[in-house]
């Protein structure tokens, strides 16, 4: 029997569905580009979408109906006199990709989306010569983190790191008795604001370098936490980052750092003992359909000689500095790519 026949795809579908991916989306880039999510919070035909955004009304109900297949839109079940469908936002697109939502990442999907065809165009030089074909400043590296900690960082942190932070540790038995974090590598802070209000005898800091910590401490005072939360600027590789912490936040950090054993010590050495450590890394698991959901989006770090661990290796990594009553969870949801979550605690002597 053949595929058609039985219903099942052919082999070749996941192939030739990575190369209509790039359709869908270049059709969400620009329903973000048009701000459609926001103009549909109410439901609309495709001609007064046109109509706002002066575009082709056929097209524009063809653009429509491919963001109704991506489950981006919904439509009324009647059509209108016009025989047109009326299209609103889903709870998905409502939630993430209209401005006016705290959860918005629409820009930061479009960073991801300009960032990964641009490694996309670079791929055969780093190929060839082993060199992205030009050198970054240590400068120009710490302000694209200060604009990362300012778009895409944060609305990622907003959307979806922030609540992840929260529900692990939450989980935690120290967590209730916690008093003193450190969010190492924390970006614009929004990770410790989480836990900051699901905690209330929390204090701490937010570690970054100087460019993304200056985000972190308007962030901070923005949410009026500047009593118990405190932005610091430094290089987590040799600057002191402090001590005596109850628990240190450390996610999508470790894969910046030229050593990683001589930072797990300091970072032990920052906990006070009985103290806890969460580790939130993308690894590289030895099975393909775990690795598919990880490597398309680290490939770019690892071209550029960044390290990303394979599976079970950062927990011996830690396991060897000293770290005990380990717990590690593999595949957890975070932005772009799931991690895997390891839990340390520093021993009590
Ligand atoms: C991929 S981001 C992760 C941010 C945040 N932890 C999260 O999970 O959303 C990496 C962070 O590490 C910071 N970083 C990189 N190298 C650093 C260094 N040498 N010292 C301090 N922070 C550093 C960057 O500025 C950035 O905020």
């Amino acid at each position: 029997m053949s595929a058609s026949q039985t219903g099942a795809c052919h082999v070749l579908q996941p192939y030739w569905d990575v190369a209509l991916a790039s359709v869908q989306a270049d059709a969400l880039r620009i329903a973000l580009e048009l701000d459609v999510f926001r103009l549909l919070s109410k439901p609309l035909p495709a001609s007064a979408v046109a109509q706002q955004r002066s575009l082709h009304v056929d097209n524009t109900a063809h653009l429509l109906e491919l963001l109704w297949s991506m489950q981006l839109l919904e439509r009324q079940d009647c059509r209108d006199a016009t025989g047109q469908w009326r299209y609103y936002a889903s709870n998905i697109a409502a939630q993430y990709l209209n401005p006016d939502s705290v959860s918005y990442c629409g820009d930061a999907w479009r960073f991801r989306l300009r960032s990964l065809r641009q490694f996309g165009g670079q791929m055969d030089e780093l190929l060839r010569s082993g060199q992205p074909g030009r050198e970054v400043s240590e400068s120009s590296t710490a302000s694209a983190w200060q604009a990362a900690a300012r778009v895409q960082i944060c609305q990622e942190q907003r959307a979806a790191t922030a609540g992840a932070a929260k529900s692990l540790v939450l989980r935690l038995p120290e967590f209730a008795r916690a008093e003193r974090l450190l969010d190492l590598g924390g970006g614009p802070g929004w990770v410790a604001i989480a836990l900051a209000s699901a905690n209330k005898r929390l204090r701490g800091v937010v570690y970054d370098l100087p460019q993304a910590a200056a985000v972190a401490r308007e962030n901070i005072e923005r949410e009026g936490l500047e009593q118990r939360l405190k932005a610091e600027g430094g290089d987590l590789t040799c600057d002191d980052f402090g001590e005596g912490y109850d628990l240190i936040w450390c996610s999508s950090v470790l894969h910046f750092v030229p050593d990683l054993m001589e930072t797990l010590r300091r970072i032990k050495a920052a906990l006070r003992p009985g103290g806890v450590l969460v580790c939130a890394h993308a690894e590289l698991s030895d099975t393909p359909s775990a690795a598919r959901k990880v490597m398309p989006y680290y490939l770019s770090l690892r071209m550029r000689g960044r390290l990303v661990t394979r599976d079970g290796e950062l927990y011996q990594a830690l396991q060897s500095v000293g770290f005990s009553e380990l717990d590690s969870h593999s595949l957890v949801p975070f932005p772009m790519a799931p991690v895997t979550v390891l839990v340390g605690r520093r021993k009590m002597t």
